[in-house]
């Protein structure tokens, strides 16, 4: 595939505006802002039914706002010229005819959308499919509909790509093979976006985020970022004297969390005071040093502040 232009260049941004849709009294999306650039993997993240998938359908142009705006290239998506040529996505694996084999089914996108009939067997092979392509689609497991979903998606070879959960289904082999994949795709100057409930899909996959909860922003910004300001600073400590050194921490006023691998991890305490500690009531240390913020948590942190906000906002 050709090379576009260099990481940051700002022609293919998705760019949402105060974007809101309401379903009868529901409201999926609300007052959502937000930027997506070229170069880069962004994770689209928030629970079910945090309004994701409206999301990504408005930026499509299938679903009409109800108030607000979403842009790609600065044009609505029904306003772009090239159709799939510009923007190719993954919204539900399951919505294709089963009856057909993979080869006809992408035959028949490509035909429909004026794109060259040799992509078919291009893509088919790009997702690993090129065996399976004479078979009937309703044989294909979830993981072979995503990688069928995922091969429609590059056929107009677009500089624009959504996936909606594209993981879902995977198995590990397959979810190694995907990252791999979209970061190619990044590193190729695309703009690539990426829906998923589970914050731990993400952390490998996307280099930002956009998360939202109940149909609004919660936090965007680099997966580092993220990471770093979710949760306060914390300490990751082994000790063969456990119990000397978990009650001199916790007397110091410390939490002390036992963790599956037999290890501890602090809060409350710098690394330093953990260490005198330890040398003042003779517990040997092994271990200690900073421990990652686990992303987990800070998705959890930030989707309970949101379900605050959200009831004090009703009151
Ligand atoms: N066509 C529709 N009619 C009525 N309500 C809808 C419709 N589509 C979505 N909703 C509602 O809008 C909200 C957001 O749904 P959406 O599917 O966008 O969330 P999501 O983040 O993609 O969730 P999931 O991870 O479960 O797919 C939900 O409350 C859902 O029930």
């Amino acid at each position: 595939m050709p090379r576009r232009g260099p990481p940051g260049s700002v022609d293919l941004v998705i760019e949402a505006t105060e974007l809101t849709r309401r379903y009868g009294r529901t409201l999926a999306v609300d007052r959502l802002t937000f930027t997506v650039r070229p170069g880069v993997v962004t994770g689209f993240l928030g629970p079910n039914g945090a309004g994701k998938t409206t999301t990504l359908r408005m930026v499509l142009g299938l679903n009409r706002p109800t108030s607000g705006t979403v842009t790609v290239d600065g044009r609505p998506f029904a306003g772009l010229p090239r159709g799939l040529r510009h923007v190719g996505a993954l919204l539900d694996a399951h919505d294709v005819h089963g009856g057909r084999t993979a080869r006809a089914h992408l035959a028949a996108l490509a035909a429909g959308n004026g794109l060259p009939r040799g992509r078919v067997a291009e893509v088919l092979a790009e997702v690993g499919l090129a065996d399976a392509a004479g078979r009937r689609i309703d044989g294909f497991s979830l993981g072979m509909k995503q990688r069928l979903g995922i091969a429609a998606a590059l056929l107009g070879d677009p500089p624009v790509l959504l996936f909606d959960e594209p993981l879902n289904g995977l198995d590990p082999e397959g979810v190694r093979w995907v990252r791999g994949l979209f970061g190619r795709l990044a590193d190729e100057g695309r703009t690539v976006l990426v829906s998923s409930h589970l914050m731990r899909e993400m952390e490998q996959t996307a280099e930002e985020l956009i998360v939202i909860g109940r149909g609004r922003l919660i936090a965007a910004g680099s997966l580092r970022d993220f990471a770093a300001g979710g949760t306060p600073p914390r300490v990751a400590v082994r000790t063969p004297d456990a119990d000397a050194l978990v009650a001199a921490l916790t007397g110091e006023g410390a939490t002390v969390r036992a963790e599956d691998d037999g290890s501890y991890t602090v809060t409350g305490l710098t690394a330093d005071r953990i260490g005198d500690l330890a040398f003042t009531h003779r517990a040997r240390l092994y271990e200690l040093g900073p421990r990652a913020a686990s992303l987990e948590e800070a998705f959890m942190a930030l989707t309970e502040d949101s379900v605050e906000y959200a009831t004090e906002a009703a009151r």
